[in-house]
């Protein structure tokens, strides 16, 4: 808990970049367990009314009442893995925040990739908190400011790299996970949420 955070100075923006925080393990044993332990599934969203499948995989684990509406799809949450569960409280050290959910994505290799998006949903309330940490293959992170789509910033996130965004970020910004031809590795994402319940 040594490492300092990198402050992202963006307009309409608050991120914080950890570089390979330490989880007390070795991550590429982490990353393993996570690959094998969890509950992956390739799960149908919808765009426009139409079902398409989701580019990845995905397992969503959290408290019994953190149901979440996605892409048109509710999530009922599978009770906290004990491995995430370790993970949760040390990312909530960094963050200086507490969640209630992790929404785990796995991109089978850089074909695998997230559309651009803003993680706005009502449930996370105003002002979402979420910790994003990765796992496995580095691959490139982008967002762009939706109004002043010239404003934009792009990262790398490698193994052990923890992405706190907070404040206005999802109001004014969407970001995304390309494709990318750079690399066939596998990456682990775990997005850290607070899903405010009624
Ligand atoms: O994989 C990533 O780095 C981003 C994941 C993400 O944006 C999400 O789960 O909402
Ligand atoms: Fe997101």
């Amino acid at each position: 808990m040594s490492v300092e955070a990198e402050q992202i100075v963006l307009p309409d923006a608050e991120l914080l970049l950890w570089r390979q925080i330490d989880l007390h393990r070795p991550l590429a044993e982490l990353r393993q367990r996570l690959v094998d332990e969890l509950h992956w599934q390739q799960t149908p969203i919808r765009i426009y009314g139409r079902e398409v499948m989701q580019p990845r995989l995905t397992a969503w684990y959290g408290d019994a009442d953190a149901a979440y509406r996605y892409s048109g799809v509710t999530h009922e949450p599978l009770p906290w893995h004990p491995l995430l569960w370790d993970i949760k409280a040390l990312v909530e050290q960094y963050s200086a925040s507490t969640f209630n959910s992790v929404l785990c994505n796995y991109y089978r290799s850089g074909q695998d990739s997230m559309g651009w998006h803003s993680d706005n949903e009502p449930e996370l309330g105003p002002e979402p908190v979420i910790a994003s940490l990765s796992f496995g293959a580095a691959r490139r992170f982008l967002l762009q400011h939706k109004k002043d789509k010239s404003l934009q910033w792009q990262c790398s996130l490698g193994e052990g790299d923890l992405l706190l965004m907070r404040g206005a970020t999802q109001r004014f910004y969407r970001h995304s996970v390309p494709k990318t031809a750079k690399t066939t590795d596998l990456r682990i994402n775990l997005t850290f949420r607070r899903i405010i319940v009624q």
